[in-house]
């Protein structure tokens, strides 16, 4: 894939963690990415998909710069991150927003939904003109109602959390969402919505998308190719389809033959999948 229309472009990605871990004494390194590279087009969404541990969330967070990486490049619309200043970087950073897992943790309890939508507006210096209507319009996109700006994040249930999140990661109009496991906190039934509510933003607003899942069931019915990770490296990366129908890793086959756990409080004790190191 070549041109213009490559809206995200990570190549050679590594990052290590310096530290004792549990257990040793000594000093270790944990190469939690190693070598990652893909490329999404504009209007697409890749699905990274893989088991805990398997390095997800370092790649998204070394994508909008919450991790420094330590060897590789990331290039967003054809500028590579690390060149660049601190002002063109804080210009990036409107462009590419990141919606995480836990809608729980991400919202500050001590604002109000129209304090949340509002902030990155504020921060950015957009806010005092035009910045209420703007805020009513993002609840709307996400299919809240005006009365809700009032409210605090408490009085909400999973899914309107995470469309708060949404909203809120949307103020900036964006062009590239990074969402880590955006769905996984929430009931399967809620799932749904929220992914079509994602396919409907998406279309409209010709968002690209990083999605991030452990799960390939929830990647399924968004993504136009699929990222497969283990252990730090991207191990298969195809389209959807094939992906689907015709997996070549034996760890892309094993994950799409291990059965999904539905209740989210048992998601954290879903079987490791075992496969023999050569794989
Ligand atoms: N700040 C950190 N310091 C040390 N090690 C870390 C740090 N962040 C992640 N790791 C390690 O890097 C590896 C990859 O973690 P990462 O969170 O990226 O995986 P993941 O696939 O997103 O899993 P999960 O879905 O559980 O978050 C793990 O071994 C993890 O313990």
């Amino acid at each position: 894939m070549t041109g213009s229309d490559v809206m995200l472009r990570v190549s050679g990605l590594v990052k290590e963690f310096h530290g004792a871990g549990p257990g040793h004494r000594a000093a270790r390194t944990t190469r939690a990415v190693d070598g990652v590279s893909f490329e999404i087009r504009q209007g697409q969404t890749l699905g990274l998909v893989g088991e805990s541990g398997s390095g997800k969330s370092t790649v998204a967070r070394c994508i909008v710069r919450l991790l420094r990486p330590t060897s590789g490049t990331v290039e967003f619309r054809g500028h590579d991150l690390a060149s660049l200043g601190k002002r063109q970087l804080r210009g990036v950073r409107r462009d590419l927003q990141m919606v995480f897992q836990d809608p729980y943790a991400s919202l500050d309890p001590r604002l109000t939904v129209n304090e949340i939508v509002a902030e990155p507006l504020r921060i950015h210096g957009r806010y005092r003109r035009g910045g209420t209507r703007r805020v009513r319009e993002l609840l709307d996109m996400v299919g809240l109602r005006p009365e809700h700006a009032n409210r605090y994040p408490h009085e909400f249930s999973g899914g309107q959390r995470q469309r708060i999140g949404i909203a809120r990661a949307l103020a900036l109009e964006p062009r590239l969402l990074v969402l880590d496991e955006p769905v996984s906190a929430l009931d399967v039934s809620i799932q749904a919505q929220v992914i079509n509510l994602l396919r409907e933003l998406q279309e409209r607003l010709g968002l690209t998308y990083l999605f991030i899942a452990h799960d390939l069931d929830v990647v399924r019915h968004i993504s136009d190719h699929v990222a497969v990770m283990r252990r730090g490296r991207i191990v298969e990366n195809t389209d959807r389809q094939r992906l689907f129908d015709d997996p070549q890793h034996p760890y892309t086959q094993a994950l799409l033959s291990a059965v999904p756990i539905k209740d989210p409080s048992q998601r954290g004790t879903k079987q490791r999948i075992v496969l023999d190191d050569q794989d």
